[in-house]
């Protein structure tokens, strides 16, 4: 397990948002963080990242990594992509991915570029020209120039048209390919396409684990956890 949360909880201005959350993410590969509006995929990111104060155990290859500042959790090997893609607009895709380089660390373009070959061909560009989907590759891009075990992904899709979820998740199958990813998501098509693992929170509880495919075939479950009618289909299966 790279990283095992253990009866988190977390208090925002007298709310309890999270009531005990116990949750683990294998090596490798997409976890998928799902659950409907407002039940706490976001907060628990937050919580592991130290943005939000927490109570209970957050172990990180190992290691405990609660109360600790932002800072030394990143340091440690956490990247955090969130919700709102905030690229600088006025600012080329080159400039923006400087700005994301630390002191003292070696930035990794080689991997980016192989990621993302796209955003060498348009390093001149300015970010607030790019699409969506462009901008989020640039989020992305930002992370993966410094080393990271461990991404968590906000949303990375909210707002896309089809098209670009679509070469978001495939940048996504990538970049899991290296790093191990928790993805907070709505699209359960591409929850379908690209996660091995699905955890499901409700009012700040975990209230299902099982692998992603499972989940996505079970129509009663899928409804009674995220209040979605219908099975996602597999689209590596033909349909009959
Ligand atoms: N800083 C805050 N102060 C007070 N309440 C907050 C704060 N941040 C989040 N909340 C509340 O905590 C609950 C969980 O929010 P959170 O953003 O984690 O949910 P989510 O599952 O990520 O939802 P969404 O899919 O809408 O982003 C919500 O009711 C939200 O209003």
């Amino acid at each position: 397990m790279i990283l095992r949360l253990s009866d988190v909880s977390v208090r925002i201005a007298g709310s309890h948002i999270l009531h005990g959350i116990d949750l683990e993410v294998a090596e490798g590969g997409v976890t998928a963080l799902l659950g409907r509006n407002g039940v706490g995929k976001s907060t628990t990111l937050k919580a592991i990242l130290g943005i939000v104060p927490a109570t209970g155990t957050i172990e990180f290859d190992g290691r405990d990594i609660a109360g600790q500042p932002t800072h030394k959790i990143v340091r440690a090997g956490i990247g955090y992509v969130p919700e709102d893609r905030d690229v600088f607009a006025g600012l080329t895709v080159a400039q923006n991915l400087e700005l994301a380089e630390q002191p003292g660390v070696d930035p990794d373009y080689d991997t980016v570029h192989d990621l993302f070959p796209e955003l060498l061909e348009r390093r001149k560009q300015r970010a607030g020209t790019l699409s969506g989907g462009q901008q989020q590759m640039v989020a992305l891009a930002r992370v993966m120039l410094n080393p990271a075990r461990l991404l968590l992904v906000d949303e990375p899709t909210k707002g896309l048209a089809p098209k670009l979820v679509e070469q978001v998740g495939d940048a996504l199958t990538r970049i899991a390919e290296r790093t191990t990813v928790l993805l907070v998501e709505q699209n359960l098509p591409l929850v379908r396409r690209i996660a091995r693992d699905a955890i499901v929170l409700d009012t700040g509880r975990v209230v299902h684990r099982s692998p992603a495919a499972d989940l996505m075939a079970d129509e009663t479950l899928l409804d009674s956890l995220l209040g979605v009618s219908a099975a996602v289909p597999d689209p590596g299966k033909a349909t009959r």
